[in-house]
């Protein structure tokens, strides 16, 4: 199935920004859609270089790309997807399929944008880019089943996806579309503590890098609960459980159950506008 729907698919990004860039490296690196066909459009020439750099060609404007893609990679940032949109809908018919990335625009939005165009709504993250992204996705009314096979097939070369309700999607958005930037920083963070008890900056780094990357694989491949794997590294009267004490002290868990709960909501308000 897949490889019959990819062979004439011809993926257009409608910005060419940091997502549509990880996005379309992942998809190359995957050998799903090669750059050779995808092409993109956007308003910065300078991000116009980077995808001709990628290998893939570029598109003067948004309708020119309508012209030569079916799936069309909406990429740009929430505020400007209306203008965007609407201003491509004479070009755009049936035919497309629109997948929309933008955080809290809800898929009557922008079916009422696009008019006749196949909605899809995808809330990847930007670990798009090494194969590894978390994605959740909600089919518009007129998605066909192809369509949903097609996006799952483009989303599981990068990563992992789940379809979810789409009132959901702002709390995909919480968790795994924004939980890359708390993850940096806690990467950040693990290092700077290292530096400040004696290691070198690039071992401290890599030791946090690491230690993130090996704890998920645990939760993933193991299917324990986090607590059980805690309580592992977890001796009595040793360490880690003087560390813990620190975290609970100032709220480390609730601090990342708000975060997420604020980024859900900061997603519900960005789709009433
Ligand atoms: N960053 C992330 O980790 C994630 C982002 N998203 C969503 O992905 C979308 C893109 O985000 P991101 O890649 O970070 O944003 P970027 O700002 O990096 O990319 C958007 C690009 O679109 C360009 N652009 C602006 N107006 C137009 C236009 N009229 N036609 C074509 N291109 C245009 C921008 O140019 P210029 O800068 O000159 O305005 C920019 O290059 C957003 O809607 C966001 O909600 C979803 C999941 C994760
Ligand atoms: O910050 C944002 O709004 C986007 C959506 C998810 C990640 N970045």
């Amino acid at each position: 199935m897949a490889a019959d729907m990819l062979a004439n698919t011809r993926v257009g990004f409608i910005g060419a920004g940091q997502m549509a860039e990880a996005i379309a490296r992942g998809l190359d690196k995957a050998g799903v859609v090669p750059a050779n066909k995808m092409c993109a459009s956007d308003v910065n020439v300078g991000r116009m270089k980077v995808f001709e750099s990628l290998g893939t060609s570029v598109c003067s404007s948004n309708t020119k790309l309508a012209e030569t893609s079916n799936v069309l990679i909406l990429a740009v940032k929430p505020q400007v997807a209306e203008k965007v949109v609407t201003d491509m809908k004479p070009s755009l018919s049936k035919d497309h399929l629109l997948v929309s990335i933008a955080a809290g625009i809800p898929i009557s939005k922008l079916q009422d944008w696009a008019g006749e165009a196949r909605i899809v709504r995808v809330m990847p993250n930007v670990a798009c880019m090494v194969g590894e992204t978390a994605a959740g996705m909600s089919l518009g009314k007129t998605a066909t089943p192809a369509d949903s096979d097609l996006v799952t097939t483009m989303f599981e070369s990068v990563g992992k996806i789940h379809v979810v309700d789409e009132k959901l999607l702002n709390a995909v958005t919480g968790v795994s579309g924004s939980g890359p930037a708390y993850i940096f920083m806690a990467i950040e963070a693990l290092a700077d503590g290292g530096v400040a008890a004696g290691l070198t900056r690039d071992v401290a780094m890599s030791l946090a890098a690491q230690t993130v990357l090996g704890s998920a694989k645990m939760v993933l491949e193991t299917k324990k609960h986090p607590g059980e794997l805690k309580d592992m590294v977890t001796s009595p009267a040793g360490t880690t459980i003087a560390g813990i004490r620190e975290l609970e002290d100032r709220g480390f868990r609730s601090a990342l159950i708000n975060a997420v709960v604020a980024g859900a909501k900061r997603g519900e308000e960005m789709s009433k506008y």
